[in-house]
């Protein structure tokens, strides 16, 4: 609502250049006396950062005098400044193991649409899809997930002839179309985040009652969407976060975190070491610098691998892999139960890798993955190799010994710090 007053204020200002100079709002506590006086008092505007090139450039636009070249830039350059010293958004939100006897995945409260409907989904930094169960998902694939139903979200779009396919390492997989729609993780805010509704999901998810769908963290190249691929969740929100960057400060059998758009050193000791990131075909791709079997001399031999949180082991090559479960009585490579297996009484030897000059073990607890079946006294290895894989796997195994930086800056960067 202008008053009188409000327009008379704002044609002087307007007149001495200065209109913009004005805070949003005048004064939230106007006070009217009721005999056509009225007092208006000023408001600090919060983010208002001073630029005084700004202030001399409108005295020469006032007196219509042309301004010079690098007053222009002046103006510009402090602009810029500015705007980078503007803090902007962070957030942080929970990683919940979906098991609390093992860590085969974790997932993150998130919200889509309005009003919000709250999910919990798997963040994966080794793919670029971010699907829901949704209710377009038949009901006999759905039992006890939670859905997104763009139907009952006002600020829903259908993505018209858009539709989207993937499949995971396990096998496992899911399709279906895509909406745009409002999505928030901690509190940070996409308002067109490509949401893709699963028509259809494999028996794995199905009985998976405790994944509501995935939100892919890789690069957005990887990105299943056709005939237009999908910027992931990071990618959107990148702009807004204050620092480009992720965190993953995942946990063994307990709840752990993921932050976006800062670094909380309070999660982490000593330094973080940062090793360069190969973005081809889409991964979170890096060399890790070695490996070492208990107390045993430290291996220094590159290892190229993907860093992925939505893979529950590490796959390695299979010369590491023996070198370590050689260090443990009764270990076979069992062909009935697809992997590494051995007596759960076993002594394991701890799992050290190696970034840069940094060096990080995975306990002999977390190498204990599980027992093969429920109340086996056989348990099931969390290193595992990947020559059947082709890739080299950092999963959850790892990733959880460490708190790690997901640095989205280009090029971008992998930071791993113990804790
Ligand atoms: C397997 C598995 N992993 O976590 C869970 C949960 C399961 C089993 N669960 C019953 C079903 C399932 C299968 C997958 N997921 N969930 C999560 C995404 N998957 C990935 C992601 C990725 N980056 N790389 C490989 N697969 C495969």
């Amino acid at each position: 609502m202008v008053t009188i007053t409000n327009l008379v204020l704002t044609s002087i200002l307007a007149g001495l250049g200065l209109g913009s100079a004005l805070p949003p709002k005048i004064g939230a506590t106007n006070i009217g006396h009721g005999n056509g006086r009225a007092t208006l008092n000023q408001v600090p505007r919060p983010n208002y950062r001073f630029n005084g090139a700004r202030q001399v450039y409108r005295t020469y636009l006032k007196y219509g005098v042309p301004a010079p070249d690098d007053l222009v830039r002046a103006v510009a350059h402090t602009d810029a400044l500015n705007a980078a010293a503007v803090k902007r958004d962070t957030g942080s939100a929970a990683a919940t193991p979906i098991d609390p006897r093992f860590d085969i995945a974790y997932v993150t409260p998130v919200t889509i649409g309005t009003p919000p409907q709250t999910l919990q989904l798997d963040l994966d930094t080794g793919s670029s899809d971010l699907w829901v169960f949704s209710s377009h998902t038949p009901a006999s694939q759905v039992r006890g997930q939670q859905i997104y139903s763009p139907d009952k979200s006002t600020t829903s779009k259908l993505l018209d002839g858009h539709t989207w396919s993937i499949r995971y390492g396990d096998g496992s997989g899911s399709r279906g179309n895509v909406y745009t729609d409002n999505f928030a993780i901690g509190g940070i805010m996409v308002e067109t985040q490509a949401v893709e509704t699963a028509e259809e999901v494999s028996s794995s998810f199905t009985t998976e009652d405790n994944i509501d769908g995935l939100v892919g963290l890789g690069f957005s190249t990887l990105n299943t969407v056709s005939p237009e691929g999908q910027l992931t969740f990071f990618d959107n929100a990148k702009p807004k976060l204050d620092a480009p960057v992720f965190t993953a400060d995942l946990k063994y059998m307990k709840e752990g975190t993921y932050d976006f758009g800062f670094i909380d050193e309070s999660k982490y000791t000593g330094e973080i070491t940062y090793v360069p990131v190969d973005t081809d075909p889409g991964y979170w791709t890096f060399t890790s610098s070695g490996y070492g079997v208990g107390s045993g001399t430290f291996s220094s031999s590159p290892i190229t691998g993907i860093a992925d949180t939505g893979t529950s082991l590490v796959y390695l090559p299979t010369a590491i892999v023996t070198a370590y479960y050689r260090q443990v009585e009764g270990a076979t490579n069992s062909r009935s139960y697809g992997g590494y297996v051995f007596p759960c009484n076993s002594t394991l030897p701890p799992f050290v890798f190696g970034i840069g000059e940094a060096k990080f073990t995975i306990p002999p607890s977390y190498m204990s993955y599980a027992a093969v079946t429920d109340g086996s006294p056989t348990c099931f290895g969390g290193l595992q190799s990947s020559s059947g894989i082709g890739i080299n796997i950092w999963g959850d195994v790892a990733l959880k010994a460490a708190f790690v930086v997901f640095n989205g800056e280009e090029p971008p960067t992998i930071g791993w710090a113990n804790k």
